[in-house]
């Protein structure tokens, strides 16, 4: 019997007014599935969407990709001040628990790429057996918080992924470590599950 990753579903959400509505082109979900797809080693059923900054619409957007059946759902956008930037609030008011960790990690690695990254109030949030990650909108921003600057001693937030969807009871994730490496304690590593 040949061995076999896990399979994951992953929910991707761009949030962007000008995107949703055509004005420019969405290069969110496609940055999205292009850094998964060269992370993971697992078969990946992507669920996207393209959504306005609309607070309501945002949180049933979350509701629903959890209810789906994603472990993980990674938004881009609408993190920053401006009037229509609800994207936390939205991550938030769905949470069952807050993880804090990753809005502080994110905030590390962008101050390493621009002045403006504490502009991005950016959260993460557990809600049943789903990891919720904002990521900024600048399609550029996705790569530098998922990878980080290892090199530098600031590990991307992806490296935390993998052990927290174990801890939710999901899919055993595993990364391919030129693009990013996971960390889990020792006696969470499993023995690889594929080849
Ligand atoms: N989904 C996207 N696709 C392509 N480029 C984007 C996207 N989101 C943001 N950008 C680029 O990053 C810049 C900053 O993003 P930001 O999220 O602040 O946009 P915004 O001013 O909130 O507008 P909108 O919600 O209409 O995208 C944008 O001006 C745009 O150049
Ligand atoms: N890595 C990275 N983080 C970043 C940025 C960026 O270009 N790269 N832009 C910052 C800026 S200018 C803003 S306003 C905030 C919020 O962006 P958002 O509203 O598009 O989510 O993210 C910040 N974080």
């Amino acid at each position: 019997m040949s061995a076999s990753f896990d399979p994951v579903k992953i929910g991707i959400v761009s949030v962007s007014d000008r995107a949703s509505t055509g004005v420019y082109e969405d290069k969110g979900l496609p940055a999205l599935q292009d850094w998964l797809t060269r992370a993971l080693k697992n078969p990946i059923e992507f669920v996207p969407r393209l959504i306005p900054d609309e607070q309501a619409v945002i949180s049933a957007t979350l509701v629903e990709l959890v209810d789906a059946g994603c472990s993980l759902v990674l938004t881009t956008g609408g993190t920053g001040p401006a009037l229509r930037d609800v994207t936390p609030e939205a991550t938030l008011a769905i949470a069952h628990k807050e993880m804090p960790g990753f809005g502080e990690q994110m905030r590390q690695i962008s101050l390493k790429f621009v002045p403006t990254a504490i502009l991005s109030r950016q959260t993460a949030v557990i809600r049943d057996k789903s990891l919720v990650i904002n990521l900024p909108g600048q399609p550029k921003a996705i790569a530098e918080t998922l990878e980080g600057l290892p090199a530098l001693g600031t590990p991307g937030i992806f490296a935390a992924v993998p052990y927290c969807i174990d801890l939710i009871g999901g899919p055993y994730l595993e990364t391919d470590d030129a693009v990013c490496k996971a960390f889990r304690p020792k006696s969470a590593i499993r023995a690889s599950t594929g080849q």
